[in-house]
């Protein structure tokens, strides 16, 4: 795993983009999973500005989400299909075609999931999967607890990520659904690339315990310990509580210059 310190959202933000922009060069139709809430929004910013001043070439992206709430009505704003619609897809200026998702108002939800799985399958895998991490260690929807082997499948919300997320329903956690469809710790993993941004001290404990922890369920951010090609983008609040921040900055600053993230 690499730990990169950068200064600020905007820093990684614009770092993130960089990446993408690279694997977008080497792979025109790369899949590229995408998270929702607050913090990737700064690696959306970047990559449509450099998408929109010709430096990269976007047309052939394909995005893939990685959770949803069930049971919001279609086209509900909140909805993450809607959010990814906004925020990446659209400014990108791709077609709602080259976007997939799972089916958040499916009848059988379990179906849906399943077939989620088999469609990201079926299109490659994802190349690189943007990933936040929730104030309790969670990944995508993938509360504590969550398996680590965990294929896309229901889950419900702890009460912390009802609260966490009410900001989006008018404060109001009432109008947060309970139930949600996440890819699983295992879906995740199988992407070529996992990139997490974190940004600010609500975020730094959790930093912690994912990046220098044991590997373990409770903290799920933490089975990225695993993965072979992960890469934790933390602003200087969010990493305020990592013990070997000195090793991660010396790591990084001496990193050959021909290696992206
Ligand atoms: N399902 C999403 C996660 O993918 C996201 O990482 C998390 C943190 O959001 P924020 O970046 O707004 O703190 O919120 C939700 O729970």
């Amino acid at each position: 795993m690499e730990v990169v310190i950068v200064p600020d959202a905007k820093a990684g933000g614009e770092l993130i983009a960089e990446g993408i922009a690279g694997l977008l060069r080497r792979k025109p139709d790369a899949l590229l999973g995408v998270a929702t809430g607050s913090t990737p929004l700064p690696i959306y910013d970047a990559l449509i500005s450099q998408v929109r001043s010709g430096a990269v070439d976007a047309s052939r992206a394909r995005i893939a989400q990685l959770d949803e709430y069930v049971g919001l009505p279609a086209g509900h704003p909140e909805s993450y299909r809607s959010t990814v619609l906004r925020q990446v897809v659209q400014p990108l200026g791709l077609p709602e075609s080259s976007f997939m998702g799972p089916d958040g108002s499916a009848e059988d939800v379990q179906a849906a999931c399943e077939a989620y799985d088999r469609q990201l399958a079926e299109a490659g895998g994802v190349d690189l999967q943007i990933l936040g991490i929730g104030t309790d260690g969670h990944i995508g929807f993938n509360e504590p607890y969550s398996s680590l082997a965990s294929r896309t499948r229901i889950k419900t919300l702890t009460e912390q990520t009802r609260i966490d997320n009410a900001r989006f329903f008018d404060n109001d956690i009432e109008q947060v659904p309970h139930h949600v469809i996440t890819q699983g710790i295992g879906t995740i993993l199988e992407a070529r690339h996992l990139v997490l941004l974190a940004t600010g001290e609500g975020k730094a404990e959790a930093v912690a315990q994912t990046v220098e922890g044991p590997v373990a369920a409770i903290v799920p951010a933490s089975a990225l310990q695993l993965h072979p090609h992960a890469t934790v983008v933390v602003d200087e609040a969010a990493a305020a509580k990592l013990k070997h921040a000195d090793y991660f900055r010396h790591t990084y600053a001496n990193k050959p210059a021909w290696q992206g993230i």
